[in-house]
């Protein structure tokens, strides 16, 4: 490692919109360097997506990071990359891997153009002060149109067309020029290997045997096996018991030095004790830390329950474990008189909330129900305290003047919106149904010949979003449309938790926060869905939503035959006790709300409908 000092580093990441092909891109740099062996089957086998769910979606959920050789003016030089994830949900990811790095791929699809998170990547990037490469991707494709798509780049970045480097990462070419041009136009990193030692860490992973291995950069100073180390926020000691570098597996080495990226183990137990943003120093060394990041927000919450009560603790567990691999997931315990034992978890978005759900279902072969999601709303009181509230049932009834609420607020995004020009319409009417404020646009590429895109930006409040927005951008835009959000703070809002009562008795698990100007059409059409879902029972069940003691809608399940049995007259006592054994059985599985006696599969079915 002590070859390469800092003018012969250089520190990067691909930054793009999703499906762009960074992971594809990262594969063939891997690749051209000799990092790793090129694909005989001629496979796009990302390397550095390496979970499941990534692979089976193809999205990069974690970033990963991997360092190459590369000879260049007859020196090697050790690129390290770090890969960043796609999607909006991760954003945080996003930018606290950047910080790690001087300089940025920015990758535009040469056949879809800039997007919404093209934008937002780029900004991240400029702000952070990096070094762009803009790089046009996917030439191959017969719909690519590199001269269009660069003159818009020019005209929403203020790129010269001259800088951009054109390739197509699935057949390779072109890609040499990127090496040649991370090499020539990204500033190696600064710091002396004398100072004492400043290690950025910006990433964690875990490890069933070593605990949490963190992923640093090294600021100033050396790092080295077995040096005693301490955490800037929690101030916290540890041993450096291994480190090394990402290549793209961890490869051990003796040091780490200034400038340098890698791993380093030290018997960190939990993921919590890795602060992204830390700055790790030398102990009885004291040093000013770097500037660090605001740990990543919850935003979106749901209640995960097993659908078999005893599978509580066992689902606790999976939980856990899952959580020390993915630490931006806050975990609660929560009980609900309908649901049994179950977690409360916070999620960044609500991709992020539907991988966890099938990391769990898939590593840990949970059968779960997860509650409809809910963003944190703050509510403030008459003696001005705050207090934020996650979950509907803790949801005070503010009707009710005792409840002593002065002010309801909830979150709110700016979001970005890039749609081709005829389905603006389509846009402008989808934001106003999810009830979008200061809506704004402009046009992305005026005066070309094709149709035009353009982007619309408005305020929105996050609850609308985590439910079916995004689908319904998708469908009225016939897949064109990019969205992209970021976060806008508190606003105030006319709000209140609407309950769904069977026979009159309130189900907690399915109490969910409505704004007023849409109360009316929610309740109708919950009461409705309830109905259809809910079983009949031995005696008329009304079905009602409330808002307080204001009853909004309301359906009657019809009363069903008491006796199973009664058809069956004559002798055949046999059979007559398999019935009754039967409706034994069923019972069992019952959960009895109230007087309601409901499956809970029955649950499964009105949650999973709730999201539609
Ligand atoms: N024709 C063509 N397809 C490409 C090229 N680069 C990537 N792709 C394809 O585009 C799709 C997305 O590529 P990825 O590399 O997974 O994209 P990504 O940006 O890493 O995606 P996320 O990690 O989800 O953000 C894959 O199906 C790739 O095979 C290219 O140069 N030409």
């Amino acid at each position: 490692m002590e070859q390469y000092t800092c003018d012969v580093l250089r520190n990067f990441s691909i930054i793009a919109h999703i499906d762009h092909g960074k992971s594809t891109l990262a594969d063939r740099l891997l690749e051209l360097t000799g990092t790793i062996q090129k694909k005989q089957s001629g496979k796009n086998e990302q390397v550095l997506d390496k979970l499941k769910v990534e692979r089976e979606r193809g999205i990069t959920v974690k970033a990963q990071t991997a360092s190459m050789v590369y000879k260049f003016g007859g020196r090697d030089h050790m690129l390290n990359l770090i890969d960043t994830p796609g999607h909006v949900d991760f954003a945080w990811e996003v930018s606290r891997s950047l910080a790690a790095c001087q300089g940025a791929l920015l990758l535009v699809d040469a056949s879809q153009g800039v997007q919404a998170q093209s934008i937002s990547v780029f900004h991240n990037a400029k702000e952070r002060g990096l070094t762009i490469i803009p790089v046009l991707n996917k030439i191959d494709l017969p719909a690519a149109q590199p001269e269009r798509i660069a003159a818009q780049m020019q005209s929403t970045f203020g790129i010269n067309p001259d800088d951009i480097i054109r390739i197509s990462a699935k057949t390779g070419q072109g890609v040499a020029s990127v090496l040649e041009a991370i090499v020539t136009r990204i500033p190696p990193p600064t710091g002396s290997t004398t100072t004492p030692l400043k290690a950025f860490l910006f990433d964690s992973f875990y490890d069933r045997y070593r605990g949490v291995i963190s992923l640093v950069n090294v600021q100033e100073g050396i790092l080295r096996k077995g040096d005693k180390i301490a955490s800037c926020h929690t101030r916290k000691k540890y041993e450096v018991t291994e480190l090394g570098i990402m290549h793209p597996e961890e490869v051990p080495a003796d040091s780490l030095r200034a400038g340098q990226v890698g791993y380093v183990a030290c018997n960190m137990k939990e993921s919590s004790e890795a602060h992204i943003g830390d700055t790790i120093h030398r102990v009885g060394e004291s040093v000013e830390p770097l500037p660090g990041f605001q740990p990543a927000k919850a935003m979106v919450f749901a209640g995960i329950f097993p659908v078999d009560s005893n599978d509580f603790p066992k689902l606790e567990e999976s939980i856990k474990r899952l959580t020390l691999t993915d630490r931006s997931v806050t975990v609660q315990r929560e009980s609900s008189s309908a649901l049994g034992q179950g977690c409360r978890l916070g999620f960044l978005g609500t991709l992020h909330m539907d991988v966890f759900r099938q990391r769990l279902e898939d590593e840990y072969d949970a059968n779960i129900i997860i509650t409809a999601p809910t963003v944190p709303y703050k509510l403030i009181y008459r003696d001005n305290r705050e207090v934020f509230i996650s979950n509907p049932t803790e949801f005070p009834d503010t009707s009710d003047t005792a409840s002593k609420v002065k002010e309801i607020q909830e979150p709110i995004v700016k979001a970005s919106i890039i749609v081709p020009e005829e389905y603006f319409g389509d846009m402008m009417e989808l934001c106003f149904s999810h009830r979008a404020e200061n809506l704004d646009h402009r046009y992305l590429d005026s005066g070309s010949a094709t149709s035009s895109r353009i982007i619309l930006t408005c305020t929105l409040p996050l609850s609308e979003i985590v439910t079916n927005f995004f689908d319904q951008l998708k469908s009225r835009s016939s897949g064109f449309a990019s969205f992209d959000y970021e976060d806008a703070g508190y606003k105030q809002s006319d709000l209140a938790k609407m309950s769904f009562l069977l026979n009159s008795k309130p189900v907690d698990a399915l109490a969910i926060i409505v704004h007023r100007s849409a109360q009316d059409k929610i309740a109708r059409e919950w009461v409705k869905k309830l109905h259809k879902v809910i079983p009949r029972q031995l005696f008329e069940v009304p079905i009602q939503a409330a808002i307080g003691r204001k009853v909004l809608a309301r359906e009657t399940l019809s009363a069903m035959r008491a006796d199973v049995t009664a058809g069956l007259y004559g002798g055949h006592y046999e059979r007559k006790m398999k019935h009754l054994e039967n409706q034994k059985e069923g019972k069992r599985r019952m959960k009895k709300m109230g007087t309601v006696e409901l499956p809970q599969e029955a649950f499964f079915d009105i949650l999973s409908n709730k999201k539609s």
